[in-house]
């Protein structure tokens, strides 16, 4: 047991490091995030993740999509960039490339999602798993977090945890088992729900409740990795940028409300970017 209070989230945490671009800004510094793309028929959950890490500031965003998934990626996509991999080699070549990538949303329940999500953490400079990119380790969890390198984010829903962690049982004490998971895994961790709880390595611990039910949505989760990659890219700290991730989308939750779908929420960023950049100091 944890005698660890979480700390609620609020913006006064994250507002001061918030990557705001500057007057010399250009796209090259403001961060490039990669998002892996699954197989043709399963491409929607990440390029709702691409779509919020280009609103929330990234300069560049690109899917990386197998050969067989480039059409239907490159048919949706305008400002969002699309590059083939063919291999795991090529996928960590273009990882090496961004300052974030992210990776599991739509990605597949296959041996290929293992090889990816070991290639993005060698190759990238930090890295967002969600998903698949944790269901698949299943069996082998030790294995994904020997794998980090660098920083890393997990955003598991409790399915997803309990995968992961079957050990640390979520239905008791859950500041308990989320904080014991990063430390084991060394991943800074969003435990999904209708309270969020973020925990760090280094003992940092927040709890978000500041969401909205109709945020149970399918790809609502999709689009949270999509804000907290987005942010990384530009340089923030992964734990700051998971809390600032949970405000903002549970912000857009309570704004959007009834008939809320996960395309609507990078689509309502701008507005609430405007005010947090308005209450800047
Ligand atoms: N538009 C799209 O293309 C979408 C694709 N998605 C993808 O669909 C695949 C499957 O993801 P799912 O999360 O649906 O399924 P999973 O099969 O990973 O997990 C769902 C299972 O986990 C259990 N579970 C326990 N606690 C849960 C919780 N708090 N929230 C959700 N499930 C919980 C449920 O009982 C359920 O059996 C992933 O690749 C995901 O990224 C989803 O993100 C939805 C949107
Ligand atoms: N009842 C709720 N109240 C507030 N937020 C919720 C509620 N249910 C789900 N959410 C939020 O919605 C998102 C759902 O993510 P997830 O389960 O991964 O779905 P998907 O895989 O479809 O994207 C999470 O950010 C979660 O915190």
């Amino acid at each position: 047991m944890t005698n660890q209070a979480a700390v609620p989230n609020s913006p006064s945490l994250w507002m001061n490091s918030w990557p705001w671009p500057d007057r010399d800004s250009h796209k090259h510094v403001r961060g490039h995030l990669g998002c892996v793309s699954g197989p043709a028929s399963s491409t929607g959950a990440v390029r709702l993740s691409a779509r919020a890490g280009l609103r929330v500031g990234a300069g560049l965003v690109t899917l990386f999509s197998p050969p067989g998934a480039v059409l239907v990626n490159a048919s949706h996509e305008t400002a969002v960039m699309v590059k083939s991999f063919s291999d795991v080699e090529s996928l960590k070549a273009l990882a090496c490339r961004t300052q974030c990538t992210l990776i599991g949303p739509g990605a597949g329940l296959t041996r290929d999602t293992i090889d990816n999500t070991l290639a993005v953490l060698e190759g990238a400079a930090s890295a967002v798993l969600d998903a698949d990119a944790l269901t698949m380790f299943k069996e082998q969890p030790q294995r994904l977090f020997s794998a980090i390198k660098g920083p890393a984010l997990f955003t598991p829903h409790e399915g997803e945890f309990r995968r992961i962690f079957p050990d640390l049982p979520v239905s008791g004490d859950r500041v308990d088992a989320v904080s014991k998971a990063s430390k084991q895994s060394g991943a800074v961790i969003i435990l999904k729900g209708a309270s969020s709880l973020v925990a760090s390595p280094d003992g940092r611990l927040v709890e978000n409740t500041h969401a909205s039910p109709f945020l149970a949505t399918a790809g609502s989760g999709d689009v949270l990795a999509g804000i907290a990659g987005g942010l990384m890219a530009q340089g923030m700290d992964a734990f700051d940028a998971a809390c600032a991730a949970c405000w903002v989308h549970g912000e857009l939750g309570l704004r959007l409300g009834p008939g809320l779908i996960a395309e609507d929420l990078p689509e309502a960023l701008p507005a609430l970017l405007h005010e947090l950049y308005a209450a800047r100091t």
